[in-house]
């Protein structure tokens, strides 16, 4: 039996991973945590979860449960996961990081960490989002620099980030398959007299809206035609099953930095 620690276990990604372990064989919630400040600590996660009492009190911090997990999973917020990170450089414990928002010295500190130990690190644990990865790169290298290119991602009213982790993936697998560097080609929304546009620009455009789970088009337009690749989440259950996989994945890595297109076999 696999022993999963969640953080952030009231949080949107928290409840559903911890529905989503319940239902997988062979994985056991053993550790749950949320802020310190949080209102929830001391009750039960199944409760607050929505799946039954499971006897998994919410602890304020990892401190005593170094001998309880064998994988932690992070949905939290950047500055608390580098802080898990760290916890678990320190005591050899495997983790799964869903969490967007990093700089790139966040980043750093993740490639880093997986020195030590293993690391699934995915701004989406989708199936169908990294199958739409995979679908990018084909398309960026079939289309070429003949193409406009645009991201359009949605969310719901309570996200925080953006451009979405998504869509900045998205953005760094097209920009890659044309030999562009993201940081140079990006352009973040557009307002005023703003010129024709640069050919070699990849465009975000950001909506936060009612209770969207997640949706992402990459629109590829020439003259006279365009592709469009679209996904659509409409439950966060998709990720967590994803983020659960990752996690049963991690079993007999050593240390690494890994996505989801490891977990899934798609490289
Ligand atoms: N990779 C993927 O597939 C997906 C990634 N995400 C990402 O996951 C992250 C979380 O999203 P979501 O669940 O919607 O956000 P929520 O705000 O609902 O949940 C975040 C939770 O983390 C808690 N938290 C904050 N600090 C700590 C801490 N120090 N220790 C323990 N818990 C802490 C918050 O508690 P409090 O409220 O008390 O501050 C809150 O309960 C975001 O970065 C989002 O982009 C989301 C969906 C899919
Ligand atoms: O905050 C969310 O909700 C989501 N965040 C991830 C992201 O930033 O890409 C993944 C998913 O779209 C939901």
């Amino acid at each position: 039996m696999t022993r999963i620690a969640i953080v952030g276990a009231s949080g949107r990604m928290g409840k559903a991973l911890i529905e989503a372990i319940a239902n997988t064989e062979g994985l056991e919630l053993s550790v749950a945590t949320e802020h310190p400040s949080n209102p929830l600590i001391g009750t039960d996660a199944g409760a607050v979860a929505g799946v039954g009492a499971n006897g998994v009190l919410i602890a304020p911090s990892l401190d005593q449960a170094a001998n309880d997990f064998d994988v932690l999973i992070d949905f939290t917020r950047p500055e608390p996961t580098l802080a898990h990170l760290a916890w678990c450089a320190a005591h050899g414990k495997k983790i799964v990081i869903g969490t967007t928002g990093f700089d790139d010295a966040g980043k750093a500190a993740i490639a880093k960490a997986a020195e030590q130990v293993p690391v699934v690190f995915a701004p989406n644990m989708s199936v169908g989002v990294n199958l739409c990865l995979k679908l990018l790169d084909m398309a960026a290298r079939v289309l070429g620099d003949s193409v406009d290119i645009e991201i359009i991602e949605a969310h719901h009213r309570h996200k925080v980030d953006a451009p979405s982790g998504t869509a900045l993936r998205m953005g760094e697998v097209v920009a890659d398959a044309l030999g562009r560097d993201l940081k140079e080609c990006a352009v973040y929304g557009r307002e005023g007299v703003t010129g024709e546009r640069n050919r070699q620009a990849i465009g975000f455009a950001t909506v936060r809206a009612g209770d969207v789970v997640g949706d992402h088009t990459v629109m590829f337009a020439d003259v006279g035609e365009r592709v469009e690749i679209t996904h659509k989440a409409s439950s966060r259950m998709t990720f967590a099953k994803g983020a659960v996989r990752a996690a049963g994945w991690l079993q007999d890595k050593q240390s690494g930095l890994f996505d989801m297109q490891d977990v899934l076999g798609l490289k």
